[in-house]
């Protein structure tokens, strides 16, 4: 009987939904999809928490399990429990439960976002208008919590970034601009359109338009499902407003848009079409909001009180309340009951449920016409990420001259310090002294500063390529390409001053020499602090962890530790250390057959090359040896830090059991009714 009379309500609401909705829709879709989504069932009957007859995407998912397998302790924790549900075009469907639901989890699993992380393992079946095994990225767009935006840039500088990569290549960019002015219009950004995004330092836009703009980064190709995780999380109620109004217009144009929320006010809540509430990664209910929500809750003993929202007084029941004892194990009684009355409900409605996979015809465009296909070609990608990088840099005003005072400053102690060494025996240790400096100096100077730079753009370049937009060699080049006219030409110039202030060995084979031991060590350190800068996670590990690993190759440069001095299980430290062979190839040219005077009042005499042998036991050294293996290190760097960023690139896990074409036609009718290895799992959370 109650559960007769929900199906009325929602098959009323649905009907209701549908008459409202479809003439806004014909004229102004954003959908690309093709797809026609019938109004009834092969019976006639109507489908259950449909939106809309017409063009876009239809999601269905059943018997969803995630978990996280630990073989040490044999047992399995169930971050989804059997999850099952659907959504269809012009719908708003959020994903609601207290924190650590799952709400996320569910989220990605659709969205097919789920980490790859050791011993997970997702089951289920996930149906794109009745197709398994489709590439979400490719049909949807996903729109992470934290806005992973440059805040040097402009909101239009943003987009238009985003719509060169995502647009199709043969579009002109004049088409490319009018899709960015576009999507600024459906935003309402307009009057943000040339404000930077901002930061904690640069005052940019406000938080809700900034969270507008990461929408519109991923609605340029015109994707017709939209997720969207916590859209709402860290802004003001009118914010959170705006943003959710900005979801619900585009559900009404046509898309299917689903969101996972943790406690809108009750005028988002009732922008909702459908929510479905999780609790300890299971279900306690899946249909439609609003009213139909009420009277399920009513139903089972959980009226909503007068004058309370809705979304609150749900929230509050399906809650574990672990303040005491007592009050944990009742909330955690009255769950589980939720959890199974909605189970049992599920199993119930199974049989009417869910699109038969002969009506939805899947037309194949809608692989290409909705993809943000990415970019195959290197030279584009390239280019603007060049663009950006020089465009972010060039406007961190501060930063930028911060860098090139340190330089100045540098260069004119070092070059007041050791003003025009005369070639005397007093000058052997000094001139040493400098070029210990000078290749020291180097290697701080490229490895420590360039070690952020990708931590630094680590989110943004992650949402990137998980959306397709470039791959990582036309990223790794444009970042090393940028850093020649900020960290490598600063750093010659520097080097040149140096030269001539301090007087260092005449002739102009000695100092192209010099030049290209520097160049070489330059581009060296570049290539350490990129590969740390690839591997480190954070920002803030860099500052601490680049210093140390210069600091580790300064110890093993010859110059504080004499060779045979090394410890044996260290000494193979030398063989990388490039400020090893930098200092040794400069020594060499410095002193090799140079003559230096020598007085009555000094002690001991040395020529050049005795000062190599007996001083600095750097007699055996060949320059072009120390040239190629920095060479060799320069390439071997860069193909490891290529290797990390490659390997660290967003991966997700696939549906284990996601392959409905081997479905039997029962299976397919009713998803609901597949098997997963989710019978066999403990529930431990
Ligand atoms: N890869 C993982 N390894 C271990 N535990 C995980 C993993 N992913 C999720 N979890 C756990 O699963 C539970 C659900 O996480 P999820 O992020 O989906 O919750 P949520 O409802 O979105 O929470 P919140 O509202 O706080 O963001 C949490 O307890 C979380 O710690």
């Amino acid at each position: 009987m109650e559960s007769e009379n929900s199906s009325e309500a929602q098959v009323s609401l649905a009907l209701q939904a549908n008459a409202e909705d479809t003439t806004a829709s014909e004229d102004k879709a954003l959908s690309l999809v093709a797809v026609e989504i019938p109004e009834t069932g092969p019976e006639g009957d109507t489908l259950p928490h449909q939106g809309a007859p017409g063009k876009g995407i239809n999601l269905q998912w059943s018997n969803l399990v995630y978990t996280i397998e630990d073989p040490q302790k044999k047992t399995s924790r169930c971050i989804l429990d059997n999850v099952s549900g659907e959504v269809y075009p012009k719908q708003l469907l959020a994903l609601m439960g207290p924190s650590g639901s799952g709400k996320t989890s569910l989220l990605n699993s659709l969205a097919g976002r789920v980490p790859q992380t050791k011993n997970a393992v997702l089951t289920g079946t996930h149906l794109v208008n009745g197709n398994s095994g489709v590439n979400m990225s490719k049909v949807s767009a996903y729109v992470l919590q934290d806005d992973a935006l440059f805040a040097l840039s402009t909101v239009f500088e943003t987009l238009m970034f985003t719509a060169q990569l995502r647009l199709p290549g043969d579009l002109s960019v004049k088409a490319k601009e009018e899709r960015v002015m576009e999507v600024i219009t459906e935003l309402n950004l307009i009057e943000a359109t040339h404000t930077s995004i901002g930061n904690d330092r640069v005052r940019g836009v406000s938080g809700g338009e900034r969270k507008r703009v990461s929408i519109g980064t991923e609605l340029l190709h015109k994707p017709s499902l939209i997720f969207c995780d916590e859209p709402t999380s860290g802004l003001d109620s009118f914010q959170a407003q705006n943003v959710m109004g900005t979801l619900k217009e585009l559900a009404s144009r046509g898309n299917t848009v689903v969101c996972s929320i943790h406690q809108p006010r009750s005028s988002i809540y009732n922008m909702l079409d459908l929510i479905v509430l999780l609790a300890q990664g299971g279900v306690v209910y899946n249909g439609l909001a609003g009213e139909e929500c009420e009277v399920y809750f009513a139903a089972i003993g959980y009226p909503v009180p007068k004058g309370f929202n809705p979304a609150d007084h749900f929230l509050d029941v399906i809650c574990v309340d672990h303040r005491t004892e007592e009050s944990s194990s009742q909330s955690k009684a009255r769950v589980e009951t939720l959890l199974t009355r909605h189970a049992q409900s599920a199993d119930d409605s199974a049989s009417k449920s869910l699109i038969p996979q002969s009506s939805c015809k899947l037309v194949n465009a809608m692989l290409t016409s909705t993809a943000g296909a990415g970019h195959s070609s290197f030279l584009i990608p390239f280019m603007l990420l060049v663009r950006r990088s020089w465009r972010e840099q060039m406007r961190d005003f501060v930063a930028l001259c911060m860098k090139y005072l340190m330089n100045v400053f540098f260069t004119a102690v070092f070059g007041i310090v050791y003003w025009r060494m005369a070639f005397d025996q007093v000058s052997l240790q000094n001139r040493t002294g400098i070029l210990f400096f000078q290749a020291m100096n180097q290697a701080f100077g490229s490895t420590i500063g360039i070690s952020q730079v990708i931590p630094r753009q680590l989110q943004i370049v992650w949402r990137e390529r998980a959306s397709n937009m470039y791959n990582v060699l036309p990223y790794y080049c444009a970042t090393m390409f940028i850093t020649i006219p900020l960290e490598f030409l600063p750093q010659i110039v520097y080097t040149l001053v140096i030269y001539f202030m301090t007087n260092l060995r005449n002739g102009w084979d000695h100092f192209f020499i010099y030049l290209g031991v520097m160049v070489l060590e330059n581009f060296v350190g570049i290539s350490v602090g990129l590969l740390l800068s690839a591997s480190l996670p954070s920002v803030e590990m860099a500052p601490n962890i680049a210093p140390a690993i210069v600091i580790l190759f300064l110890m093993f440069s010859g110059y504080f530790l004499n060779e045979e001095s090394l410890p044996d299980v260290l000494g193979w430290l030398k063989y990388i250390s490039f400020i090893l062979y930098s200092f040794q190839a400069l020594c060499v040219n410095e002193f090799k057959d140079a003559k230096f005077s020598c007085s009555s009042e000094d002690q001991v005499c040395y020529d050049g090359n005795t000062w190599l042998e007996s001083y600095l036991k750097f007699g055996e050294v060949k320059i072009y040896e120390n040239c190629i293996i920095l060479a060799g290190m320069m390439v071997g760097w860069n193909i490891l830090a290529v290797s990390v960023l490659q390997f660290n690139r967003p991966r997700f896990l696939n549906f284990q059991n996601a392959d409905s074409s081997k479905l039997s036609p029962t299976e397919l009718k009713n998803p609901v009714a597949v098997k997963t290895s989710g019978d066999i799992l403990n529930f431990v959370n």
